[in-house]
């Protein structure tokens, strides 16, 4: 993250908590309340750190009625999309229709997604443009699983999948995408990548990105890390020059945790 001579940030940190399958639509709609009345206890200024949460598809309903309802500041999204507008596709969600529920944002890629359900390169590449074309910013997940960062292929490996992600987009698009690396062998097992892997991963997917779309773009584009992080670890990895925001799992599930991870600043070390 870095900041400007008068203290703004260059890009605007983006702190995202992925539910992933829990929390049903009762149950959401409290961990969503928590978190906004935590925030506003705290004051938070969203203005200068945008918070949004991935609930289940079930949740999206409840939880647009309750942030249009109290006017809430944290954005939302999905945590996939149908790679089609609408037809027959049993089970499929539409972008069309998360935009109509409001969201702003949509998991594109998870680790979960491409290993489970074996979401190939050409699919994630039609979900992101699918997902602009309904007005949707997709959130890119990439990185790579421990055989591949034992092997030391990691940067070709998440960089590969970042161009098949982003092939053909336009310059606008690939300004306002965000990209989340998240290395598999940290999700979920309490191994956080240290701040050095995360700015190392970063700085090489950003790299990538001036060489597709031009320094301009990839100056704009924000990029997050996620896997394992904790209210501990957060600033630290955010202080890294070309982290902009975290993708956070299971600490997103506590609300004083996850609004914590928000308030990341008031734990930063002066440099
Ligand atoms: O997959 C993740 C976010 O999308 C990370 O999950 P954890 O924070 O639980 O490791």
């Amino acid at each position: 993250m870095t900041t400007s001579t008068n203290g703004a940030f260059d890009r605007k940190p983006f702190i995202a908590g992925n539910w992933k399958m829990n929390m049903d639509h009762v149950q959401g709609i409290t961990l969503l309340q928590k978190l906004a009345w935590t925030l506003s206890d705290a004051k938070h200024d969203y203005s200068r750190v945008e918070v949004a949460v991935f609930p289940p598809f079930t949740d999206l309903r409840g939880v647009q009625t309750l942030v249009q309802g109290d006017d809430l500041q944290v954005a939302y999204g999905g945590q996939d999309l149908s790679q089609f507008d609408s037809g027959a596709y049993t089970g499929d969600i539409s972008g069309q229709f998360l935009n109509k529920l409001g969201c702003k944002y949509v998991l594109v890629g998870h680790s979960e997604r491409r290993t489970i359900h074996n979401e190939s390169d050409d699919v994630l590449n039609a979900k992101v443009k699918a997902a602009f074309k309904h007005g949707v910013i997709p959130v890119l997940c990439v990185g790579e699983g421990l055989e591949i960062r034992q092997a030391g292929t990691h940067v070709d490996h998440t960089l590969q999948q970042l161009r098949a992600g982003v092939a053909g987009l336009t310059n606008e698009q690939a300004a306002e995408l965000v990209v989340a690396y998240e290395p598999v062998w940290a999700i979920g097992t309490g191994e956080v990548a240290g701040p050095e892997d995360a700015q190392e991963m970063c700085a090489a997917i950003r790299a990538e990105l001036e060489s597709l779309f031009g320094a301009d773009v990839a100056a704009k584009t924000r990029l997050l890390y996620g896997g394992s992080v904790k209210a501990n670890n957060a600033a630290a990895i955010l202080q890294e020059r070309d982290v902009d925001g975290l993708l956070v799992g299971g600490a997103s599930l506590d609300p004083a945790e996850f609004a914590n991870i928000v308030r990341f600043e008031s734990h930063l070390v002066a440099d």
